[in-house]
């Protein structure tokens, strides 16, 4: 997250950090809990690494710190990515990874609400976007969990922005015009997190932009009301 400030414990309780173990284990995405055995996160993600059994899942974390060997983990047991998923740029960018055994839910595991299709016309104005990745393009992962406060932008504004692009309406996107807050490296597959009378809302999942934070380079989020269908009809 560029631009971003520290969170505090617990106040983002439906993110999470997912690392693979290979011959070594890192960090690799960002995720969201939508249910007690099922995660959100972006396609591009997990098509890097479809074995479901190199995936570990860190809930209830602030730190990239509090990980190390002794820490538990979830296990994922099946990774499903959208069918029509081809690259970021071109959307579709979402996946489900389910965990192998449920998990508890706790005041730091919590799952945040998916919007409904219907919600499509809500206009959110209190939008964060967080995430463990760089602070500037050439960084790496922070430690403290990262949030950022971004404004939504309408597709037309977006696709003026992004004029050698499609900029589809599956997609939403978020930044400021003069730059200055953004994801980054790091930071993909987590949430967009927008609150709406009191209710936390997954409005985006976080997927690709042209460079961190640049002036008139919006940052373009997978826009899950949109496939609230597919989800749900993967997961119930
Ligand atoms: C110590 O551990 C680490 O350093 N881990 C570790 C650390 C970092 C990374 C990995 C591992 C690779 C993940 C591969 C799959 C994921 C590949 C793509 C992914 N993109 C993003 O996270 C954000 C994109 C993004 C999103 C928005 Cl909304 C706006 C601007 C964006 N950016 C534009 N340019 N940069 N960001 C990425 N993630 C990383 C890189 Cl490197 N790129």
């Amino acid at each position: 997250i560029v631009g971003g400030t520290d969170s505090s414990p617990g106040e983002w309780p439906w993110q999470v950090s997912l690392h693979v173990k290979l011959s070594r284990q890192r960090h690799l995405c960002g995720g969201s809990i939508i249910s007690n055995q099922w995660i959100l996160t972006a396609a591009h993600c997990v098509t890097s690494l479809a074995n479901p059994n190199s995936w570990r899942v860190y809930a209830g974390i602030l730190k990239q710190s509090e990980i190390n060997e002794d820490t538990p983990f979830f296990r994922v047991e099946e990774i499903i990515v959208h069918p029509q998923y081809k690259y970021a740029q071109a959307g579709y960018d979402i996946a489900l990874m389910k965990l192998a055994k449920p998990m508890n839910f706790t005041d730091l595991q919590l799952p945040i609400c998916l919007p409904s299709k219907e919600d499509t016309n809500i206009f959110y104005t209190d939008c964060w976007v967080i995430g463990w990745g760089y602070r500037k393009e050439k960084g790496r992962v922070q430690d403290i969990l990262q949030k950022a406060p971004i404004p939504l932008m309408s597709t037309e504004e977006c696709q003026a922005r992004y004029r050698k692009r499609r900029i589809g309406d599956k997609v939403i996107c978020a930044g400021y015009d003069e730059g200055g807050r953004d994801a980054c490296k790091g930071d993909s597959g987590g949430p967009l997190s927008c609150r709406h009378e009191e209710v936390w809302y997954l409005v985006g999942i976080t997927s690709w932009g042209e460079g961190c934070a640049r002036p008139w380079q919006p940052g373009v989020y997978t826009k899950v009301a949109e496939y609230s269908d597919w989800i749900l009809g993967k997961t119930t």
